[in-house]
């Protein structure tokens, strides 16, 4: 293994934006499955050797990936990646706890648009792992730009992280029917509560979603076009094919899967999760104006 070396695997939008973050103090490589023209691209095998690897592949495609491909030496990983596995509803760190011990792998949260982080503006970010010693050997990459906390409640910054998701297509879809800014609060607000919920059944801390985990990514999340999953919303507001809409956007929209994933999990456990429920409706056919008489009820 290369000690001290570092590498991101994926190189969609967010790969790439990590791969520039983290190529401001020291050389960074990034590799993906496909061949790519960006400064130190390497192929897969150079970059697994690397003692720090950041991961960003989409949360559907990391079993798979982790299956065919990953060989564990010792290395340090962070996750970049905000997903619920909608197959088996498993969380990220449940898949990648059967390829990685705990204490050598972390999960990157917080308000972060790669088409913000690639130009160097200024961000927060949460590293969340079971291991401080694991987030103090990350820290030093990042750069100057981005300040990082440390938090150890990895299951509160992974549901945090996909919920928004969720929650951005149901602000994307009142913002496209203009139902206007109170409704969208509110919705925002109600998202809040509802994934604070969601989280506790699975032990997740409260705090994770007072901060940039939850209330922090999911403000710049619903509130701003720039968000995938936004924009999935604004298309279902149209009555457009969700095939469709995914087809034009040419980039993952997590929040779709992650939908199941959500509306498979509260039912099995019996929470209350009413907002995520309807997005999976919206999602399978049902009117956006039927959802929102529905959530209206009194
Ligand atoms: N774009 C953003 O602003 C942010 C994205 N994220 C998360 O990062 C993850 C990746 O998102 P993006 O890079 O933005 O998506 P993207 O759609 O731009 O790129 C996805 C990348 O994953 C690769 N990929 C897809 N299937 C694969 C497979 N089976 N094996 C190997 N590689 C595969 C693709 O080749 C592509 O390079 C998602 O979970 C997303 O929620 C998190 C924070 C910010
Ligand atoms: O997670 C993100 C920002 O923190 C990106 O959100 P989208 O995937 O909706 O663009």
């Amino acid at each position: 293994m290369n000690q001290g070396s570092i590498a991101v695997i994926g190189a969609g939008k967010w790969g790439q934006a990590l791969h520039f973050a983290l190529s401001q103090k020291q050389k960074c490589l990034i590799s993906s499955r496909s061949k790519r023209e960006i400064e130190n691209f390497v192929d897969l095998e150079t970059a697994m050797d690397c003692e720090y690897l950041v991961i960003a592949i989409p949360a559907q495609e990391i079993r798979g990936w982790l299956k065919e491909n990953f060989v564990f030496k010792g290395q340090k990983i962070l996750v970049a990646s905000k997903g619920i596995e909608a197959k088996t509803g498993e969380f990220l760190n449940e898949i990648y706890s059967n390829f990685v011990p705990d204490k050598n792998i972390g999960f990157i949260s917080g308000p972060s648009f790669a088409a913000e982080v690639i130009k160097g503006l200024p961000c927060a970010l949460v590293i969340n792992s079971k291991s401080k010693k694991l987030y103090k050997s990350f820290q030093p990459f990042f750069p100057n730009f981005i300040k990082t906390y440390f938090s150890a409640d990895v299951i509160g910054a992974e549901i945090a992280g996909a919920y928004k998701n969720v929650l951005a297509i149901a602000s994307g879809i009142c913002e496209g029917l203009q139902l206007g800014k109170n409704a969208q609060a509110s919705l925002i607000a109600r998202g809040l509560v509802e994934m604070q919920r969601f989280g506790k059944y699975f032990g997740a801390k409260k705090s994770s979603f007072l901060g940039l985990s939850g209330a922090g990514d999911l403000f710049l999340t619903a509130n701003s076009t720039m968000s995938r999953n936004f924009r999935v919303g604004l298309g279902l507001s149209q009555n457009k094919k969700l095939e469709d809409i995914l087809k034009e956007l040419g980039e993952v929209a997590e929040g779709v899967k992650t939908a199941d994933a959500i509306h498979n999990l509260s039912k099995k456990y019996s929470i209350y999760t009413p907002i995520a429920n309807e997005v999976k409706l919206i999602l399978d056919g049902k009117n956006p104006k039927d959802s929102l008489k529905d959530l209206l009820k009194n």
